[in-house]
């Protein structure tokens, strides 16, 4: 089947058909949702496809506070769009159970996983040209059936993409991507190679030059402390990382490094590059996540369409208490929109940084 173009198939005409998931039923996804669908400006820069079951949409309006008034239809074949209205495309998955909330369990996980699978259906069937997923939970999700590295790697495989995919992150107008994801950390190292250093920054630089980025500047870390400090604390540096940068530079792409993994966020967050390449997932994210853990927005790159998220997660821990701040799902549906009409994206960026 072929798949709508992120860069042509949204019209200055036409909005852009984004569906948008509730995320985990048990975490602060469904409430922070119900907030960003309450402003009237969201509804009315999208048409928005709200795929959920109405009964997880009930509980996060009555934690919101806020109550939608979606145009309601039961199959993808049904749906249709009311200008500044959102369409909610409603789903069983609860079997009338209301969520339990502030934990991982295999309902939600079902529920999570089911409304993922019926978004990329969407795109497939060219009825959808973004997604925005408010925060999952990835034990819900393999509760719920999930065998994936992650929702990325299942998404990949609905798309059936095959290559390279990565989550970049976004805060402000600096930019991240990641030779590993979510693997456990004792099997990082083992996964460092040529070709997923070549690969994280190839895709990453790519993005960025359809972001408007002319010439992204590309900082690559090591693996190792102080970058492997000469071959005295691992050898994957001078092994691997640093002939892959030396390669995709005889290719003509700005990468820079090895840095070290702990400095190397000092002079990214001055400007001095536009993205920073880790090895692994926390080597990018607790530096990401502390210059701007509200506003942060996870993009799944190499998909078809944009499918964009906010960089925090199902927070539990305060699920239900009305309290999730939204700023980083509004940024990554602000970012979706714009991806999916085929508008610059880079202003977007720069702006949250300013
Ligand atoms: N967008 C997504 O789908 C994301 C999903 N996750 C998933 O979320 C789950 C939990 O991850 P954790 O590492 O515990 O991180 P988390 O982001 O869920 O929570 C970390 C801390 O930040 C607070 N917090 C998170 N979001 C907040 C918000 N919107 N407003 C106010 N406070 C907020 C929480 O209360 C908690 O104290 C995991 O399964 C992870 O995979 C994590 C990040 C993004
Ligand atoms: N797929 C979204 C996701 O996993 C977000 O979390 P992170 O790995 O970017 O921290």
């Amino acid at each position: 089947m072929s798949l709508p173009s992120p860069k042509t198939s949204g019209t200055s005409s036409a909005k852009p058909r984004i569906a948008v998931l509730l995320g985990d039923p048990s975490g602060i996804g469904p409430e922070m949702a119900v907030k960003l669908l309450a402003r009237q400006r969201n509804l009315d820069a999208a048409r928005v496809l709200l795929i959920a079951d109405p009964v997880v949409l009930a509980s996060g309006e009555r934690i919101a506070g806020e109550k939608l008034n979606p145009l309601r239809v039961d199959s993808l074949d049904a749906v249709r769009f009311d200008d500044g209205r959102p369409t909610l495309l409603a789903m069983d998955w609860m079997e009338g159970r209301e969520p339990v909330l502030g934990e991982s369990n295999e309902r939600s996980g079902l529920a999570s996983f089911e409304a993922l699978e019926l978004a990329t259906l969407a795109v497939r069937r060219e009825q959808a040209e973004g997604i925005l997923f408010a925060p999952l939970n990835k034990h819900s999700l393999r509760l719920g059936g999930l065998v994936h590295e992650d929702e990325l790697r299942y998404m990949q495989e609905r798309f059936a993409v095959e290559g390279f995919v990565c989550e970049f992150n976004l805060t402000g107008s600096l930019w991240t991507s990641r030779v590993t994801s979510h693997i456990p950390l004792k099997d990082v190292a083992s996964h460092i190679t040529m070709q997923g250093v070549s690969d994280a920054v190839k895709i990453i630089a790519s993005a960025l030059r359809r972001a408007g980025v002319a010439h992204p500047r590309i900082a690559v870390t090591g693996l190792n402390p102080h970058a492997g400090d000469g071959g005295s604390i691992g050898m994957e540096e001078i092994e691997i990382i640093a002939p892959a940068i030396e390669q995709l530079r005889a290719e003509g792409l700005d990468a820079r490094g090895p840095f070290s993994p702990d400095t190397v966020f000092i002079g990214a967050r001055r400007g001095d590059v536009d993205a920073v390449v880790s090895m692994y997932h926390d080597q990018g994210q607790i530096a990401m996540k502390l210059m701007g853990f509200e506003q942060g927005v996870t993009l799944h790159g190499g998909l078809p369409v944009p499918v964009a998220t906010s960089a925090s997660g199902s927070a539990f821990d305060i699920a239900g208490k009305g309290i999730a701040k939204i700023e980083g799902l509004q940024q990554a549906f602000d970012l979706c929109v714009r991806m999916a009409s085929g508008a610059p994206v880079r202003e977007q960026a720069q702006a949250v940084a300013a």
